[in-house]
């Protein structure tokens, strides 16, 4: 049971439940089978990344596992939590950074997580003290007072990072984290996520750089064609060589070699 003043702190978590876990997701649109019928166990404690190239379903999975998106067919449990049937308590779980999040343009950072914090039943000095320290730890201290309508890609990332984490969810499901975030700020957000991990929290990241991939997670899946190819622990996936190296192996792809776009060359 979660008292009322505790709310927004942290809900009670199911330890004998996966984080996430999600069983014959599928989604079509149109003639396109966008995911065919995925299952994936995400363990607590796992840093969990998920590769794949351009169209290869991530977006969608992320977007159905989450709650964001009603799958054709197939469930998804955060802690055991149904994310349809019972999404009051798999969202007090969860912290979601959507891909192409739609902000209110018109508040400002600081009103956008003291607003947030309230609808997520922080009480008033709990919310402000969170603001305040997302803020700094977001670098976005000095765009406080600006609308978010004049954020830039990386700030708006930021922001929605910050609003991922404002209630101390268990799992934190964020795609394309670091797309557009600057090195210092990359740098500072590595460091809370590999905290919050060490603290017991559970990440699923979507990235197409590999590098981070291999430098922040444990665990890795690489979709292709709408399905997983792989997925394991870091190092059996990526064996001797490289991440980039797997990935590129697992998913048939073609380094440009030899004579291409002969008429760039004069
Ligand atoms: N709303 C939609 N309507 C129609 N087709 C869609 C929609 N969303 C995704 N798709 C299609 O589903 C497939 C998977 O797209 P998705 O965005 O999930 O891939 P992704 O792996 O996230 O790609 P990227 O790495 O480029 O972001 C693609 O072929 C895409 O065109």
């Amino acid at each position: 049971m979660t008292r009322r003043g505790e709310r927004g702190r942290s809900a009670e978590v199911d330890s004998s439940a996966p984080a996430l876990r999600l069983d014959g997701l599928r989604k079509v649109f149109g003639e396109r089978i966008a995911v065919t019928g995925l299952d994936l166990t995400i363990e607590p404690g796992s840093f969990f990344g998920l590769v794949g190239p351009n169209g290869a379903g991530k977006t969608t999975a992320l977007s159905m596992a989450v709650g964001l998106l009603r799958p054709d067919a197939g469930t998804s449990h955060v802690f055991g939590a149904d994310v349809w049937q019972q999404a009051g308590r798999a969202r007090e779980l969860l912290g979601v950074l959507p891909d192409g999040l739609a902000m209110p343009e018109h508040l400002t950072g600081r009103e956008l997580l003291t607003y947030l914090g309230r609808l997520r039943r922080l009480d008033r000095t709990t919310a402000a003290l969170r603001t305040d320290e997302l803020l700094d730890v977001m670098d976005l201290m000095d765009a406080q007072r600006t609308p978010i309508v004049d954020y830039s890609t990386g700030m708006r990332k930021k922001i929605g990072l910050a609003t991922a984490l404002l209630h101390a969810p268990k799992l934190l499901v964020l795609d394309e984290p670091f797309e557009a975030v600057d090195p210092v700020s990359a740098a500072g957000l590595k460091h809370i996520l590999r905290r919050f991990v060490a603290g017991g929290g559970s990440v699923l990241l979507s990235s197409h750089v590999m590098a981070l991939v291999e430098e922040l997670c444990d665990t890795v899946a690489v979709m292709a064609g709408g399905d997983v190819v792989a997925a394991g622990p870091l190092h059996l996936v990526k064996g001797h060589g490289t991440l980039e190296d797997a990935f590129v192996e697992l998913v048939g792809g073609t380094r440009a070699e030899g004579e291409v776009l002969p008429w760039l060359v004069s």
